[in-house]
């Protein structure tokens, strides 16, 4: 059976297996108090990667990427982030293995009182020694290639939801990270938007090589954007799909992968 790919993707080269390795974890267990939210979770995201998290509500989609990102620690297991082991680097090296990937936060967590030119200038001016007109130079030229080059003296509350997504993809870009976390980009977001947001993810990935790592269970765009995906459930505790999500959606025998991926309700 030949998976079908939406037209969005035409065009779009995964990355190989020969690849190198971004992010390597090996058997993640959290758990909170008696609570043990997943156990037993591998996976590797390979350069230029577009990999997406994914899961019903409450399997722990969150508390993965919090443990990628370094904010939260796991209750077992390793990971391995850009060639440096995140859990065991501490002090001055950790601080700069941090910074170099960046994150979008749900929300876009922009600062409500500052323009977007000064959100997206803010990492620059905080970890860069670079002088103010250079940072102001790329400082739009981030919001430009997000296409908010108009838009660069606007406040947050200026702007519609889908262009605060992008000027805080914007802003995690500004310190040019080869790895990017979005924590369900789509989320709130009307389908055109929410489409045009995706384009721009690919982009990233064809156009600068980006690694992107993303969480979401919108399954248009899965389907447009993700190279691969770990599919994460509540019941099994764990890991019940890795692959390309085409593949998946054509031949998994799993009833809760087969459910996800073509739509059938729970109850059903
Ligand atoms: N700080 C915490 N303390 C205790 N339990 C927590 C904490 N954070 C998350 N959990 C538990 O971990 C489990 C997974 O939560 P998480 O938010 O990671 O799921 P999710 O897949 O991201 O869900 P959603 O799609 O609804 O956001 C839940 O049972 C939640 O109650």
């Amino acid at each position: 059976m030949v998976p079908d790919v939406p037209p969005a993707r035409a065009g779009r080269v995964a990355p190989g297996p020969d690849a190198p390795k971004v992010i390597e974890a090996k058997g993640l267990a959290m758990r909170f108090g008696s609570n043990t939210v997943f156990e037993n979770v591998s996976f590797e995201v390979r350069a230029g990667e577009v990999f997406v998290i994914l899961g019903g509500s409450g399997c722990g989609k969150s508390t993965l990427l919090a443990l990628l990102i370094g904010l939260r620690r796991p209750s077992a297991g390793s990971i391995t982030v850009l060639g440096e082991d995140l859990i065991a680097t501490g002090g001055r090296a950790r601080r700069l293995l941090l910074r170099r990937f960046g994150v979008m936060f749900q929300q876009g967590a922009l600062f409500g009182s500052m323009t977007l030119l000064e959100n997206v200038a803010l990492p620059l001016a905080s970890f860069t020694s670079l002088p103010a007109e250079a940072i102001d130079l790329v400082a739009r030229a981030k919001l430009g290639m997000v296409g908010l080059g108009d838009a660069v003296h606007k406040l947050p509350s200026e702007i519609s939801g889908g262009m605060v997504k992008r000027a805080a993809i914007a802003r995690a870009m500004a310190l040019d990270p080869p790895l990017l976390f979005l924590d369900e980009p789509s989320a709130g977001l009307d389908p055109i938007t929410s489409a045009g947001l995706d384009q721009l993810i690919l982009a990233l990935a064809n156009e600068l090589g980006i690694t992107l790592v993303i969480v979401t269970h919108e399954l248009d765009s899965i389907l447009t954007v993700a190279d691969r995906v770990i599919m994460l459930d509540k019941a099994a505790r764990g890991v019940i799909a890795q692959g390309d999500p085409r593949v998946l959606r054509a031949t998994s025998t799993e009833p809760t992968v087969r459910a996800f991926f073509n739509r059938i309700p729970a109850a059903a």
